[in-house]
């Protein structure tokens, strides 16, 4: 993976165990709001992605490159393909039970995708200090041992709940999730 200084994790980041009360091995995670682009199941031209944890630490994913989701004919948008990392990439950090937004996202694209393509997904992180947690995943087209077609690197920030209340609805979320404290 090419990444910048930006998301590579400075010395001292620490790689964090499972969550003693994240979802254990082989969950299959929800998602965690039905209108959300890349997982919600309300959202008719979203990515769809069906995610889950094979060990309470990192995600595995799947998503199906759809007619909506082309940049060229029948390729898909190299934003799309952006926004699926960035998704898997937020719902594994998310298994360390903190909420977190994406403060920078680098993509390689190293292979074109098709429309029908399965691409599967994995995200993992590799160190977090402070609010900063440094996270990667990569997109291989298939099956979980095919090509690599994407690979990205992400710094995401550790946010309150209040975040998504000021500048969001917390509401929605919340009436969705139930596993968080909503004290914006
Ligand atoms: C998603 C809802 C979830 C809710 C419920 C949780 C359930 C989740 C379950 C499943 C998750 C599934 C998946 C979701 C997946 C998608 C995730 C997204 O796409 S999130 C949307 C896109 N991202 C934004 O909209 C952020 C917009 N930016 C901001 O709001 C702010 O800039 C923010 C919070 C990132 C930072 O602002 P500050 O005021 O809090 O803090 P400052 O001081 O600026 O930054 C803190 C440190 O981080 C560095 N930093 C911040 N942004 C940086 C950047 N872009 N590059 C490098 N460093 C950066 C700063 O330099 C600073 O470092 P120093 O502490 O001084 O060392």
């Amino acid at each position: 993976m090419t990444r910048s200084p930006l998301t590579t994790p400075p010395p001292g980041a620490v790689v964090p165990a499972a969550h003693p009360e994240g979802p254990p091995p082989g969950t299959a995670l929800g998602s965690h709001y039905g209108r959300c682009f890349g997982c919600g199941t309300d959202q008719p031209t979203g990515l769809h992605l069906k995610a889950v944890t094979p060990d309470g630490a990192t995600v595995e994913a799947e998503f199906t490159v759809g007619e909506a989701h082309q940049g060229s004919p029948m390729l898909a948008h190299g934003g799309v393909l952006a926004a699926a990392m960035d998704e898997v990439i937020g719902m594994s950090v998310y298994l360390f039970r903190k909420p977190y937004v994406t403060g920078r996202l680098e993509t390689d694209y190293v292979l074109p995708v098709p429309v029908g393509t399965t691409l599967h997904l994995r995200a993992w992180c590799n160190g977090i200090t402070g609010r900063q947690a440094y996270l990667e995943a990569e997109g291989r087209i298939g099956a979980p041992d095919g090509p690599v077609a994407v690979r990205a690197a992400a710094l995401f920030i550790e946010v309150g709940m209040g975040h998504f209340a000021k500048h969001g609805d917390l509401s929605a979320i919340a009436t969705e999730l139930q596993d968080y404290e909503v004290n914006p």
